[in-house]
Parts: structure tokens; C-alpha cells; sequence
């Protein structure tokens, strides 16, 4: 440090410098963001869509090419400022006309008096989810998951209750798949806990092999690892309970709820057996129609991206301008395309704001294939 200067006044000329080319480069910015708009109109006539991903990696490339060692800084930000740009265009071009349109027309309240349908059978932890969830009906139980999205497709029910992710083992792929699979909507979903009871049919000896759902045989792996007990999966938690009060095999039990064991008569033999203390499964509700309530708090997306460098950071930065706190990515591969993947996204928010609305319209528009899959309470 010079004799008498402090550090402030030492900084003061460069901070000058750096005020002086901020007002240039933001005089630029405004500049180049009226150019987008110019551009926006002349798509308008044109009726050709706002991304032009070859365009912009001319661009990228060229600032790479002149920004020497600052190259990949230079492709970051401008990486952003055609972001930017694109989200103006969007927004002057009012694009996701059709999702304009659901959140515009769609009801805002569940049906009155529903059909549920849920998988298993009475006792099974998606009976407790569609009581929390639907207080005083009486849901409609089939064997598959398959079967709920299909009786929820042709009309037989009103909404299926599916389990989509347990707190200790994971997300149950199949439900994500069958979303989109049958193009559901997600109208709602509740957390249950979830505790396990290891039960035998009365009278029946010491239990060397259990039946339950196989989620619910990985969440008790610790218990019957270390009591040696075989495993093999069944349709159904509440399902296996029902098929070993019925044929009472020596030597099987099944893993199930404490509901599942009274209500078919079985005996508990240990309680609580899951790994986890606060193990927990997210339910959510499946419907033919969106229902857009005014106070949804969290949204779900579904997409894929460009095979392009930076495709899903520059994604997620989008949601991060705007404030919105991602709650859930996933990924999952499509279907007949190897190693291609689609994104599943759940993240806080509510498509009546004008802004949250206006980058799923954008995404809609840029992203090589996109679902809006519902903005749902969660109780
Ligand atoms: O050149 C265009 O077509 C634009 O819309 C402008 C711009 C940009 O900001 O440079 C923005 C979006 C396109 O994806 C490509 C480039």
C-alpha cells in the first residue's frame, strides 16, 4: 500500500472504470434487447418459432473465438443474454398458447364427490393416502399400477392415488412412466408416513420368507437381512397381507401396514421394522383434467433438452432469475431412444403468476419435447 492512501482511495480510479463501462455495457444491453424485439416482430409475420439454436452457436463461437482467454466466461454470459433475449421474445409473442389456454379455462377445484381408484387393497399405505387426501370416500381398489392409470384414462374413475417416491428408496419408476404414458395430469399429493409391521397368519410357524410390495422389502432390508429372512416381492403391501391370511403357508409372512395386519386378521410379530425412522411416501393424485387451483404451490414439468453443452444448468438458471426453488429433478430414460433422457422437474410456484407462467410458455416452446403436468396443493 502507498504511504498515504487507503485502500479505498486506491480502488476508487478502478471503480471508476468499472461504473463507466457498466453504463456502457448496459446501454448495449438495452440496445441488443430492442434489436430482440425488432427480431420478435419480424417472427411474428413470419410465424417461425423464437429459438434458433444454430444461430446462437455461430454466436457462441465467435465469442469464444474473440474473447481469448475469457472464452468460456464469454460463452457463459452470453449464453445468458440470448436467454434473456429469448424470454423477451417469448413474452412479446405470447408463446404455450395451449398452456395460456389451460390456465386460463381449467377448474380450480377437484370434483365434488369423486371415484378414486388406488392400487392394492384396503389397508395398502395408498388407502391411507386417499383418506388424507379424499376425507370420506370410499376408493376403488385394482391390482397394478397400469390398471389405475387405465381405469383413470377410460373414465371409470375420477382419480387414482399412486405412490411416486419413498424417502428411503426412491422414486417408483413405473408411476413415472405410466404419467406419460397416458398424459396425466397431477392434481394433487400428501406425504405418508410410512412404518412397516413384519405379520404372520395366527397359529402358523416361525417366518422364514416374507411377501411385500418391493419397495417395501428395500425400506426393510436392514431388519430382514439381519433376522435371515428370504424375501419376495408381491403386488401389494395390503395384497401379500390379504394372500397369507388366505392361505396361511408355513414359514411366509408378509411385510405390511398395522391397518393391512387388523384388518386381515394377522398377527404382529415385530412392529417398525422399516430402515429409516421418519420414513415417508409422496403420494400424488393422477387426473384426466388439469385442475388449476388459485393457491397450487407446487408445479411439475416434464422435458428433454438439446444434446448441446450446458442445456440443463442454462435451464435451471432460468428458474433461479425468477426465485422459483426446485424441489425435485429426475431423470429418466425415453422410451426406444438409447441414452436419451427425459427431465422430470417439480419445483414451488403457481402458474397464475404472470411471470412463472410466461418460462413454462417459453420452455414449452424451446424444449425438444415438454409436459406440463400440474400445479397441485400438497397436504
Ligand atoms: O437471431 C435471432 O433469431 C434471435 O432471435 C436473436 C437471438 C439473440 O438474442 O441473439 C435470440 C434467440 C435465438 O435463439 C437466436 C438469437
Amino acid at each position: 500500500m502507498s504511504e498515504n492512501k487507503s485502500f479505498d482511495e486506491l480502488l476508487l480510479p478502478v471503480r471508476n472504470d468499472i461504473d463507466r463501462i457498466d453504463k456502457e455495457l448496459l446501454k448495449l444491453f438495452t440496445e441488443r434487447m430492442q434489436c430482440a424485439e425488432r427480431v420478435a416482430e419480424i417472427k411474428r409475420k413470419a410465424g417461425i418459432p423464437v429459438l434458433n439454436a444454430a444461430r446462437e452457436q455461430v454466436i457462441l463461437d465467435r465469442v469464444k473465438k474473440e474473447a481469448g482467454e475469457y472464452g468460456d466466461s464469454a460463452v457463459a454470459l452470453y449464453s445468458a443474454i440470448m436467454s434473456i433475449s429469448r424470454a423477451r421474445q417469448h413474452n412479446m409473442l405470447k408463446s404455450g398458447g395451449v398452456l395460456r389456454d389451460l390456465e386460463q379455462n381449467s377448474p380450480k377445484t377437484l370434483k365434488a364427490d369423486p371415484r378414486v381408484i388406488c392400487q392394492g387393497a384396503a389397508g395398502a399405505f395408498s388407502h391411507s393416502a386417499a383418506l388424507r387426501l379424499f376425507p370420506g370416500q370410499k376408493p376403488i381398489f385394482l391390482p397394478g399400477f397400469r390398471d389405475v392409470f387405465e381405469a383413470v384414462h377410460n373414465g371409470a374413475g375420477d382419480y387414482g392415488v399412486v405412490p411416486v417416491e419413498n424417502s428411503d428408496a426412491g422414486s417408483v419408476s413405473e408411476v413415472y412412466d405410466l404419467i406419460m404414458k397416458h398424459r396425466m395430469f397431477i392434481v394433487g399429493a400428501a406425504d405418508i408416513p410410512v412404518r412397516h409391521c413384519l405379520c404372520r397368519a395366527k397359529g402358523t410357524g416361525a417366518v422364514k420368507k416374507v411377501l411385500s410390495k418391493h419397495e417395501a422389502l428395500v425400506q426393510c432390508s436392514a431388519y430382514l437381512a439381519a433376522h435371515d429372512i428370504e424375501t419376495e416381492a408381491y403386488s401389494n403391501t395390503a395384497a401379500a397381507a390379504k394372500f397369507i391370511a388366505e392361505t396361511r403357508l408355513e414359514g411366509v409372512g408378509a411385510v405390511c401396514s398395522a391397518q393391512a395386519a387388523e384388518e386381515y386378521g394377522l398377527e404382529v410379530i415385530a412392529a417398525d421394522i422399516q430402515n429409516t425412522d421418519n420414513n415417508c411416501t409422496r403420494f400424488i393424485v393422477i387426473s384426466r383434467e388439469a385442475v388449476l387451483p388459485e393457491d397450487a404451490e407446487k408445479i411439475s414439468l416434464c422435458f428433454s433438452l438439446p444434446h448441446t453443452p450446458g442445456s440443463l444448468c442454462h435451464t435451471l438458471e432460468r428458474f433461479a432469475l425468477l426465485g422459483l426453488n426446485l424441489t425435485k429433478i429426475e431423470s429418466r430414460p425415453i422410451p426406444e431412444r438409447n441414452f436419451e433422457y427425459d427431465f422430470y422437474l417439480d419445483f414451488t410456484g403457481n402458474v397464475h403468476d404472470v411471470q412463472t407462467l410466461a418460462l413454462i410458455c417459453a420452455l414449452s416452446d424451446e424444449m425438444p419435447r415438454f409436459s406440463f403436468l400440474g400445479n397441485y396443493k400438497e397436504s
